[in-house]
C-alpha cells in the first residue's frame, strides 16, 4: 500500500462545537451482511452500507468468488448482493482488513476451486493460526505462510471443493473475536453447521460476537449460545457464552438498513470534550450490538453530558472544559481505545486502560503506538502488561505517525482541536473505515453537518 509522507495540519478548534455529523453505516455490520448475503438463499438489499476501503475489500472478496454485487437501480450508494455457488479460482486482497482476512477464508472453503488470499505488509503479521486451525479440523485444507512461531499467516491458499462437513471445534479466541465470528458465520452453510468452543482463558470483543449471532438469527439461522459444558448462556441469562452452535440450514436475503459506525462516531463525540461545545449524531440506534454504544457511559465518565432523544445522542463537553481521567476496562470494546486514549492524554487526572492485550495484533500494535504517539507530542503514557496508563501533563505540536492506522488518525486529530501544531502522517489512511474523514472533520468545525 503506497504510505504518503504528506502531514495533514490537524485543525485547532478556535470556539465550541455545534454539529451535526452523519456517519456512514458501520464496517463491522457491512461487512457481517456481505458475508450473510454470499451465502443467502435470495437476493439482499442493503441500505446504507458502509462503503470504505475495508467494506469495498470485502465487495471485492465476494466478487471474486463468484457472487453478484452491484449497485441499487437507482444507482445510489445502496448494494443489491445475489448469491451464485461460489467458486475459485480467485485472488483475494484483504488489505489490511480484520474482518476480510478472517471472515473470507471460512467462505473461500465453501468454494469449488483454489483461492488465494493475501493483503498489507502488516495484515502478514496479524493473527491467524485460530481459524486456519480450525478450518483444517473441520475439514479444509489450507496452505498458509508460517509467520512467528511458524504460525498460520497470510498469504494463504484455500483449495475448496464446495463442501465442508463442519462439526465441533475448540478454538482459541484469545487474540481476536474475529475468528469465532469467522466461523460462525459461514457455519449455516456446513453440511454439519458448527458446535465452536472457545478455549483461550479471555474472550476479547464480546459484543462482536453478540453481533455475529444476532445478525445470523436475524437472517432465520438457528444459533445456540452455551457455556462450556452446555449450559444456556448469552442473552437474558447474564452468563457470558463460550460455546456456540450453529445449526446447519438456509440464510434469507431480504431487506436491510445498516445502522452508522458508532466507534467511527468516537473522534467526533470525543471532539465535544476536547473543543468543548456539542455535537450530535443522528440515527444513534436505541438497541445495538455495536461497541461503540459503550462510548455513551465512557465519555459520559470522562465529563461528558451525554444524551439520547428521538434518537439523536447528543455529547456536550464539561462546562469547565475540564476532562476527567478514566480507569477502565475496555476488553469488550477495544476498538474504542485509542480514541478514549486521546482524551485521557487531554485530561486533567490519570488514566488507566486495562484488557486490551489483543490490541498489540490491531492494525498495528496499538500499545506501542499510543505510548510512543503521547510521547511525542510531549504527554507521559506507559504500556502495561494488558493496557496503557497515562498522566496528565502539557502537550504541544508534533508529527504524529499513523502506522496504517485509521484510529491513530483520528486520535491524533482530537488531540490537535486542543493543541497547535499536530500534524498527521497519511491521514489517508482513515479510508479503511472512513474515506471523508478530513471533510466531516473540517465540516464538523465549521458546525455545518
Ligand atoms: O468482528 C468485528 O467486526 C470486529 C471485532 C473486533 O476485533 P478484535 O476482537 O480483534 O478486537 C474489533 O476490534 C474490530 O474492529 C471489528
Ligand atoms: C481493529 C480494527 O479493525 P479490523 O477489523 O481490521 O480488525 C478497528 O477497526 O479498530
Amino acid at each position: 500500500m503506497p504510505v504518503s509522507t504528506a502531514a495533514w495540519p490537524a485543525p485547532t478548534a478556535t470556539q465550541p462545537l455545534d454539529a451535526v455529523v452523519d456517519i456512514p453505516g458501520s464496517k463491522s455490520l457491512t461487512n457481517r451482511y456481505l458475508v450473510l448475503a454470499a451465502l443467502a438463499s435470495s437476493p439482499t438489499e442493503l441500505v446504507r452500507p458502509l462503503h470504505s476501503r475495508d467494506s469495498e475489500l470485502m465487495v471485492a472478496a465476494l466478487r471474486a468468488l463468484g457472487t453478484e454485487v452491484r449497485p441499487a437501480d437507482d444507482g445510489g450508494p445502496d448494494l443489491v448482493i445475489t448469491p451464485r455457488p461460489l467458486r475459485g479460482p480467485a485472488q483475494v486482497d484483504c488489505g489490511l482488513a480484520g474482518t476480510v482476512m478472517r471472515f473470507v477464508p471460512a467462505l473461500a472453503v465453501l468454494a469449488d476451486g483454489e483461492v488465494r488470499l493475501d493483503g498489507d505488509e502488516r495484515a502478514r503479521e496479524r493473527p491467524m493460526a485460530p481459524v486456519v486451525g480450525a478450518l483444517r479440523d473441520l475439514g479444509a485444507r489450507i496452505d498458509a505462510a508460517a509467520g512467528l512461531g511458524g504460525a498460520a499467516v497470510l498469504p494463504l491458499t484455500v483449495h475448496g471443493n464446495g463442501r465442508l462437513a463442519g462439526g465441533a471445534v475448540d478454538v482459541d479466541a484469545s487474540g481476536s473475536s474475529q475468528f469465532v465470528s469467522a466461523l460462525l458465520l459461514a457455519a449455516p452453510a456446513y453440511e454439519g453447521g458448527i458446535d465452536l468452543r472457545h478455549t483461550g482463558a479471555t474472550l476479547p470483543s464480546l459484543p462482536h460476537i453478540d453481533m455475529t449471532v444476532a445478525l445470523l438469527r436475524g437472517r432465520g439461522v438457528a444459533v445456540d449460545e452455551l457455556t462450556a459444558d452446555g449450559g444456556p448462556a448469552g442473552g437474558r441469562t447474564g452468563v457470558a457464552p463460550t460455546r456456540w452452535r450453529v445449526h446447519p440450514g438456509p440464510v434469507a436475503g431480504g431487506r436491510i438498513v445498516v445502522e452508522p459506525d458508532l466507534s467511527n462516531a468516537g473522534p467526533f463525540l470525543a471532539a465535544a470534550l476536547a473543543a468543548g461545545g456539542t455535537v450530535r449524531v443522528p440515527r444513534w440506534p436505541s438497541a445495538t450490538t455495536q461497541a461503540g454504544d459503550g462510548l455513551r457511559d465512557l465519555l459520559a465518565r470522562m465529563g461528558a453530558t451525554v444524551d439520547l432523544t428521538d434518537g439523536v445522542l447528543a455529547v456536550s463537553g464539561p462546562a469547565d472544559g475540564v476532562i476527567r481521567g478514566l480507569d477502565a476496562d475496555l476488553h469488550d470494546v477495544g476498538e474504542l481505545a485509542p480514541t478514549i486514549a486521546a482524551l485521557c492524554a487531554l485530561a486533567a487526572t490519570p488514566s488507566r486502560l486495562r484488557g486490551i492485550a489483543h490490541l498489540r495484533g490491531h492494525e498495528t500494535d496499538r500499545l506501542a503506538a499510543i505510548v510512543t504517539e503521547i510521547g511525542r507530542l510531549g504527554g507521559r503514557a506507559r504500556e502495561t502488561e494488558d493496557g496503557v496508563e497515562i498522566e496528565p501533563a502539557t502537550l504541544h505540536g508534533a508529527r504524529v505517525e499513523t502506522y496504517a492506522d485509521h484510529r491513530m488518525a483520528t486520535f491524533a486529530a482530537i488531540i490537535g482541536l486542543r493543541v497547535p501544531g499536530v500534524e498527521i502522517v497519511d491521514v489517508g489512511t482513515t479510508a479503511k473505515t472512513l474515506p471523508d474523514f478530513t471533510g466531516m472533520w473540517q465540516a464538523m468545525l465549521a458546525g455545518s453537518r
